[in-house]
């Protein structure tokens, strides 16, 4: 696979064409994805529950996204990393960039940080100081004790009219991707035709630039539950790299994520 950029993204969304992206935490499986050929790859502090048990994500540490990110750059060379910022990781421009530091040091191509229109001052000085960001809107697990619980964002007209003016805003801050979460399939489309920059979504229709999976879930295998939006993709191929290579091709038909998957 050849290096992937964010000028790559750009390219694919102008020509339409789609793009997915996984969850990575360790170089094993880093190395199995770029085989075949995913692009884009994020260190979630989804590991807080699939790799360590726990309820929510907000226990992660940045030292540990730092290790994990480590890990997955040394199997995976050229795909466009990201990692995510810990909870109250970036409570501050200034903690952010401390922060955004440890994880591009660690072999990060862009941090990812939960939040709307608030963030725009942050995410201009991690820009200016060469951190590229994403921006993650629509349900931000981080914010599960705001929202009490892991729910659908941006139903009501009023809140998917506050999302589409914070991608705007996150956009005109200098975020580079945008990402957004189980929220209806027309708002996401809304987005990501308001926006230049590629949107990637998860639990938000096929209308995004992109998808991307958590990589216990394309195979069945998280601890807990499996998100309704997400796919067993090793059920239906019985291999490992049979059942990514399966997930890329439906992302780039568009035959993922289907009418099961989306919330309308
Ligand atoms: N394994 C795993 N997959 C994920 O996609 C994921 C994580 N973990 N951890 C971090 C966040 C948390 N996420 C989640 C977790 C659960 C739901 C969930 O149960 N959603 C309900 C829909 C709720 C509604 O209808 O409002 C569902 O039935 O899917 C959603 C997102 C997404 N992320
Ligand atoms: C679900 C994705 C987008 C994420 O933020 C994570 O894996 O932590
Ligand atoms: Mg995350």
């Amino acid at each position: 696979m050849k290096k992937i950029t964010i000028s790559t993204l750009m390219a694919w969304k102008q020509e339409g064409r789609k793009f997915a992206s996984a969850t990575a935490y360790d170089a094993s499986f880093a190395q199995l994805f770029e085989e075949q050929e995913m692009p884009v790859l994020l260190v979630g502090d989804s590991l807080g529950m699939v790799l360590q048990g726990k309820s929510d994500t907000l226990s992660v540490t940045i030292d540990e996204i730092a290790y994990h990110t480590r890990s997955v750059r040394a199997g995976s060379p050229n795909s466009l990393l990201m990692a995510d910022m810990p909870f109250m990781s970036f409570a501050t421009p200034e903690e952010a960039c401390k922060n955004a530091a440890v994880l591009m040091q660690a072999g990060a191509n862009m941090v990812k940080v939960e939040g709307g229109a608030w963030l725009a001052d942050t995410i201009t000085m991690l820009t200016q100081r060469a951190v590229p960001v994403c921006a993650h809107l629509g349900l931000t697990p981080q914010s599960i004790n705001i929202f009490g619980g892991f729910k659908i964002q941006g139903r009501e007209e009023e809140k998917a009219e506050q999302m589409v003016q914070d991608a705007l805003a996150l956009e005109k801050a200098g975020a580079q991707v945008i990402l957004l979460e189980c929220v209806p399939k027309a708002l996401a489309a809304r987005i990501t035709d308001a926006v230049r920059v590629p949107v990637i979504g998860i639990g938000a229709g096929n209308a995004t630039d992109g998808q991307i999976l958590v990589m216990h879930d394309m195979f069945g295998i998280s601890a807990n539950y499996i998100p309704r939006f997400s796919k067993n993709y090793l059920k239906e191929t019985g291999d490992m790299r049979l059942a990514v290579s399966r997930y890329i091709e439906e992302v780039a038909s568009g035959e993922f994520p289907g009418p099961e998957q989306t919330f309308n």
